[in-house]
């Protein structure tokens, strides 16, 4: 049996790949969606038009205790929350972040705020370049999961392998969350790149640059850097830089543009731009772009000020 908290796009489609593999609950934190969703079979809210096999039982309430590995599926800035509420069902089992971003309260990753809150469980992370419609349809999907204990991490990778999802694996936890926090801060700048028309060369130099800014963090936090090169990190850059899909690319294309963004979408790297910033900051690196969308989330800069900010740096060695 899976469990996976948090009824989203992402935790439904991860039940609907997992349930090739056996039976799945799936819980979610209002009664009524889950009522909804067992009895309709599907998930109008978060992703319509895709049916929930049999195998996947969907609860509310108490999250169901025992051994069985939990995915947690739920926004980055909520999961602190989620895991104080819930720690004691959820015990000593390994506990799976499906989540991208960095805590703005304490500055750490989804396994960072595991290992703090639930001492007991081992914290483990699944991340990389993935769409959650694409793997409910059962497209083709290739993943990370980082655990820090080799011999969990490689019992997971076969648990959470199914025929369309292929799962690499690492012990390098803060590679891995790291990549998948940081992409969506570049992807924001990309969409603002191309929302405000500035072309997309400027776009390729953004992404090059992130993924510079990516390594530094990295490097300065002990991560290996080809966890950077993988799947979570490269990966995960090329397709959320790249495609309309994204949620984080469409907020800065929104940005660029000057338009409004509709508030209940879940964008990730907004919250957690503020979060690199601090961190960086505080171990003293320079993140321009890092920097830039931050200036660009809160209003301060447009998106072609904060291009020209960007090329008014001084010159320095590639
Ligand atoms: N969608 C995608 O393609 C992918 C998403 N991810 C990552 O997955 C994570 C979740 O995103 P996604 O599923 O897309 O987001 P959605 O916006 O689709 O759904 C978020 C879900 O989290 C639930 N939730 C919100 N707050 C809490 C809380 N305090 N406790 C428990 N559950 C809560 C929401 O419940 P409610 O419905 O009641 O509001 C909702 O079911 C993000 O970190 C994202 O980066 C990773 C890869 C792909
Ligand atoms: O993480 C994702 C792709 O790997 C999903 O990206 P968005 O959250 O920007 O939609």
């Amino acid at each position: 049996m899976t469990l996976i908290c948090g009824a989203g796009a992402f935790g439904t489609a991860l039940a609907v790949t997992l349930a090739q593999n056996g039976p799945v609950t799936l819980w979610a934190r209002d009664a009524d969606h889950a009522a909804e969703m067992q009895a309709s079979r599907f998930n109008d809210r978060r992703l319509p038009g895709i049916a929930l096999p049999e195998a996947i039982t969907v609860v509310s309430g108490e999250v169901p205790g025992g051994d069985a590995p939990c995915l947690l599926a739920m926004p980055m800035q909520t999961l602190g929350g989620f895991l104080s509420d819930h720690h004691d069902a959820l015990g000593s089992r390994p506990l799976v972040a499906c989540c991208k971003g960095m805590d703005l309260a304490t500055g750490l990753g989804p396994t960072g705020l595991i290992a703090q809150t639930c001492a007991e469980a081992t914290p483990a992370i699944l991340t990389g370049p993935s769409f959650a419609r694409d793997i409910a349809l059962g497209l083709p999907t290739a993943l990370t999961l980082a655990c820090a204990d080799a011999a969990i991490g490689q019992r997971l990778q076969s648990t959470l392998t199914t025929p369309t999802l292929r799962l690499y694996r690492t012990t390098d936890t803060t590679g891995a969350e790291l990549g998948g926090a940081l992409k969506n801060v570049i992807a924001i700048g990309c969409g603002a790149v191309m929302g405000a028309g500035l072309g997309e060369s400027a776009r390729a130099a953004l992404m090059t640059r992130g993924f510079a800014e990516m390594n530094r963090l990295a490097h300065a936090l002990g991560a290996r850097p080809e966890t950077l090169a993988g799947l979570s990190g490269f990966g995960d850059l090329a397709l959320t830089c790249t495609s309309a899909q994204s949620r984080n690319y469409g907020y800065g294309k929104s940005l660029g543009r000057g338009e409004d963004f509709d508030r209940s979408v879940t964008v990730e790297g907004a919250a957690t731009a503020r979060a690199v910033l601090a961190r960086a900051r505080a171990l003293g690196l320079d993140m321009p772009i890092t920097h830039a969308v931050t200036a660009l989330v809160s209003g301060e800069l447009r998106a072609t000020e904060a291009m020209d900010m960007l090329l008014s740096r001084p010159l320095k060695e590639e």
